[in-house]
């Protein structure tokens, strides 16, 4: 993470740019994550009286008081760091979709995190704030994804969280099938039974295991057989209409593997780029989602490698929004 550090000035502002992240990439669950190139943009700076300004056709119900996720985790960066800023100034633009299962919380806290701690002047190590972070969301895969991109390998254990990032292969790029209706991730937890079978946790580390390494080797072709999961897809497809057959027979549509996007409803589909395939397959998810009558919006996306970015080159006269168009999308 790079950051602009001027601790001393009073109406410093910083800019920080979040990837959305996929958690689980199936057989994974809670310890395999990978940033994609879709992006949350928050600026903050220290007020006299708290204002949060949202942004974007993916802000619909968040708060703009102090309750706001992004405006609790600063203060708990405050807190860490022994400071007291209670008024801030928020601005947030977001094109992550809410509870969708591309880690719209983990994108905020983890853009909370990183503004505030530059905007103190960067005290915690990002190993502090990969801890802080795993702890709010409660899982590590995707916090870690937003934080350090690409494919992040992880554990939590409820004292620490341990990580390993791994570099997407090139070749990897990503389907996903964003169905319009929410599915909030503490629901989708909810339908996971408590105690789960030896023969299911087995056949997790087994494939989660072959899929990592599979994925560090450049090995796609073990994908489709590796990419598959007894812990959690099972029960959540009664959530999703159309996952269980998306699931089984994406693969003979030309996807590598397919998987439930985090906690869903999104539906993710990892793809060789020069695969001459993409059509059938995206006709494959429309057609299946339409019997079921469900209506989804695809979008072809990359790995994201850099994670959160703390921007040196926006403009302090404009808004966020302007700075957003003008100098981040062109
Ligand atoms: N930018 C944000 N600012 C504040 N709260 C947010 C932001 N993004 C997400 N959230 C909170 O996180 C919730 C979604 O989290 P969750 O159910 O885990 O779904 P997902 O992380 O898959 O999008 C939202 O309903 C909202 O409460
Ligand atoms: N491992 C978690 C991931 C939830 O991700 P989200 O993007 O849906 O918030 C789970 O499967 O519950």
């Amino acid at each position: 993470m790079g950051v602009n550090a001027n601790t001393n000035a009073a109406n410093r502002k910083v800019y920080v740019k979040v990837p959305a992240s996929t958690a689980n990439l199936g057989p994974g669950f809670d310890t395999l994550g990978m940033a994609l190139d879709l992006y949350e943009w928050i600026e903050m700076g220290f007020a006299e009286q708290t204002k949060i300004h949202l942004f974007g056709d993916q802000v619909e119900g968040i708060a703009t008081d102090k309750t706001n996720l992004i405006y609790k985790v600063a203060q708990l960066v405050f807190e860490k760091a022994g400071v007291q800023h209670p008024e801030l100034e928020i601005a947030m633009y977001s094109d992550i979709p809410l509870t969708r299962g591309l880690g719209s919380s983990a994108a905020a806290i983890v853009g909370g995190l990183a503004a505030a701690n530059a905007l103190i002047g960067s005290p915690l190590s990002d190993d502090t704030l990969f801890q802080l972070a795993t702890e709010l969301e409660d899982h590590p895969d995707n916090v870690g994804a937003s934080l350090f991109g690409g494919l992040v390998v992880a554990f939590w254990d409820g004292q620490r969280a341990e990580y390993i990032r791994v570099e997407p292969d090139e070749r990897l790029e990503v389907l996903v099938a964003i169905p319009h209706f929410q599915l909030a991730t503490e629901k989708a937890r909810h339908v996971l039974p408590r105690e789960q079978s030896l023969t299911n946790a087995v056949f997790n580390v087994g494939h989660s295991s072959v899929l990592v390494a599979a994925l560090c080797t450049g090995r796609l072709d073990m994908i489709p057989r590796a990419m598959k999961d007894a812990l959690h897809q099972p029960y959540r497809a009664a959530l999703v209409p159309g996952l269980a057959k998306i699931l089984a027979e994406a693969t003979d549509h030309g996807a590598l593997g397919v998987a439930l996007s985090g906690a869903g409803p999104t539906m993710l589909a990892l793809v060789d780029r020069s695969s001459s395939r993409k059509a059938e397959l995206e006709q494959f998810l429309l057609d299946t989602l339409a019997t079921e009558q469900i209506e989804a919006t695809l979008l072809w996306l990359n790995p994201d490698r850099g994670g959160v970015q703390v921007l040196t080159h926006f403009d302090a006269g404009c808004t966020l929004i302007e700075n957003i168009k003008g100098d981040v999308r062109g």
